[in-house]
């Protein structure tokens, strides 16, 4: 479509003709993240409405017949603006977003979005302690720095109708995120910054290019080495968990097989372990995290998920790979080679007391599977993700007013359009809640379309029923109780610490939703918040003594293990580690 180059030059147009000649020059001169222009900008937009009726006809047309082609002129005040865009690029541990973060601190107004509540907070906390006034802004917590220029949130949080001088986007590689793709890409396509900073690996650095062209920002990329070498321990550890060493992190991929490692370690060594999971809240990875990294105590080993591999300050000498399979929520598959090198990158850090990083595996059969995955050279990207915002899954469902929500969303899915760079994102999750909450009453679609993201583990019965309890009290238009008792201490067995997670859980499905909806439907948001920081303190009790054996969670329903069809071997124990 051409109406936002149009508009561009009309936006031009109406600050010369409006103001004086000089005036008017000078107000382009300055870019859009100016007071002056900031004010100019909301009155342009009706001029804009007037003036392009016929464009916003056929805009609107096109997004009710679910066409989410050009998903770049879906933000027409980012198009007007001129944006630079710098992509950090680089492996990890390269400096890529301590190098956008300078320019963060420096700008007058900054947003940072992380892929995680633990980076969005990680950035939060050390703005404020530079003395760089930070607010943070996650879907369970809104922290309100008085005076606070800068903003850090996570990336579904970015607000596209704020300006800002500079914008971090951080771990952009996930815009090919096959779920949660679409925030990246709209922080992208719609953040209103004069300067935008990306910090990822080269993967996506082409489909960016390709955007930019599209959207006419202006691309300059930087790239990063990594500050300590690599190497891999050809040794491997020879089958035997007795053979870990200080500073090491053994990287298992399922909850169960974390435990089994932690207890095989302790009872077999004179190590202590510390761990990290995704179904762990930040708070307590964070603890874990600290509890490892301070030398001054027996915790010298952690054994991990694959969530370590995304936002903690680690000092791990040697990363040790456990296997290197994963239950991918459908079945089980070799670990991604992007993925491997993320974990096993998380070795050396800059920074830490170790001069190289070091890798390998337990057994000496995946030996080469590592090396092979360390070989390769980044994929190159060739679609990212989107998804349609409410509005526009509105205008499509009102012309099928006989079908219900999560059939609207199967039409829509079905029918959409999407240009040749773009993949419609996977919505399972969307879909569950969406048909769970069908019979629920007294929801208008907005409401239904919230609910469904809400983080809720839609493989956790427990956790789906509080969503529905949720959801059923906001229908009735009563406010929605917590109904949820405190435990007593630290859990003694693997079954009371399954039920801190889903507590936890539940209690940070409580928080957004406060935070989502009006404050009366869910007026506990500040007992919540006090219960979940509780109960985040006895997760990290729990697991300095854990020492039992691993239960298996009760899930909706698990596939058995299998060969696949590439004969790959699956591993004996199957269990999903619950990310955020
Ligand atoms: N120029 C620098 N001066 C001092 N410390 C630095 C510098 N650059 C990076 N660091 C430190 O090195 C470590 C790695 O940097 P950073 O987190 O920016 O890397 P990254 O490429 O973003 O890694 P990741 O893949 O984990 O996102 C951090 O602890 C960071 O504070
Ligand atoms: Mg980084």
């Amino acid at each position: 479509m051409s109406f936002f180059p149009t508009a561009v030059q009309k936006f031009r147009k109406f600050v010369l003709d409006k103001c004086s000649a000089e005036l008017g020059l000078y107000l382009v001169s300055l870019g859009p993240c100016d007071d002056a222009v900031r004010f100019l900008f909301p009155i342009f937009a009706e001029y804009c409405l007037e003036e392009f009726a016929d464009e916003m006809k056929s805009f609107r047309a096109m997004i009710s017949k679910a066409d989410l082609t050009k998903p770049d002129t879906w933000f027409p005040f980012a198009r007007a603006m001129k944006r630079k865009v710098v992509y950090h690029c680089g492996p990890t541990n390269s400096g890529k977003t301590y190098e956008a973060l300078q320019r963060f601190k420096e700008a007058k107004k900054g947003i940072y979005c992380g892929p995680l509540r633990l980076l969005a907070m990680e950035v939060f906390d050390k703005m404020n302690s530079l003395g760089v006034y930070c607010s943070l802004l996650t879907g369970q917590e809104k922290k309100k720095v008085p005076f606070a220029n800068h903003v850090s949130c996570t990336i579904e949080m970015v607000s596209i109708d704020e300006m800002y001088d500079v914008a971090v986007i951080d771990e952009i590689q996930m815009m090919a995120d096959a779920t949660r793709g679409f925030a990246w890409t709209r922080a992208l396509l719609g953040v209103k910054a004069d300067e935008i900073h990306l910090c990822g690996d080269p993967s996506v650095l082409d489909i960016v290019r390709k955007i930019c062209a599209e959207t006419g920002d202006e691309l300059e990329v930087h790239h990063c080495e990594r500050f300590k070498k690599l190497e891999v321990e050809a040794k491997t550890l020879l089958g035997d968990l007795k053979n870990v060493k200080s500073g090491d992190c053994v990287v298992a991929f399922s909850r169960r097989e974390i435990f089994e490692v932690k207890l095989a370690i302790e009872k077999n060594t004179k190590h202590r372990c510390c761990v990290i999971y995704g179904a762990l809240p930040p708070e307590t990875r964070r603890q874990q995290a600290n509890l490892f990294n301070d030398q001054d105590n027996e915790f010298d080993v952690l054994v991990a998920s694959d969530a370590v591999g995304m936002g903690l300050n680690l000092n791990i000498r040697r990363v040790v790979f456990y296997n290197l399979s994963k239950y991918n929520g459908d079945k089980v598959v070799p670990v991604p080679a992007t993925q491997v090198k993320q974990i096993a990158g998380r070795a050396g850090r800059r920074g830490s007391r170790f001069p190289v990083g070091l890798t390998t595996t337990l057994h000496l059969d995946d030996l080469a599977y590592l090396i092979e995955c360390l070989k390769q050279p980044f994929d190159e990207i060739k679609k990212v993700g989107l998804f349609p915002f409410f509005e526009q899954v509105e205008s499509f469902a009102a012309q099928l007013p006989d079908l219900n929500f999560p059939k609207i969303l199967a039409k829509f899915a079905e029918s959409c359009r999407l240009d040749g760079m773009y993949f419609l994102c996977k919505h399972d999750h969307i879909k569950k809640v969406a048909n769970m909450l069908e019979k629920v009453k007294g929801l208008s679609l907005q409401d239904r379309f919230n609910f469904c993201f809400a983080p809720a583990n839609i493989r956790d019965p427990k956790s789906m029923y509080h969503l529905l309890r949720f959801a059923s009290d906001y229908g009735q238009k009563v406010p929605a109780s917590i109904a949820m008792g405190m435990p007593k201490g630290s859990a003694r067995n693997d079954s009371e610490l399954l039920d801190l997670e889903t507590k936890h859980q539940v209690l940070s499905m409580y928080l957004w939703l406060s935070h989502q909806f009006d404050y009366e439907r869910f007026p506990h948001g500040k007992k919540a918040e006090a219960m979940a920081t509780d109960i985040a303190d006895l997760l990290g009790q729990s697991l300095i003594k854990a020492n039992w054996k691993p239960e298996t969670r009760q899930t909706a329903s698990r596939p058995k293990p299998r060969k696949n069809e590439d004969g790959y071997e699956r591993p004996k124990s199957l269990i999903t580690s619950y990310e955020e």
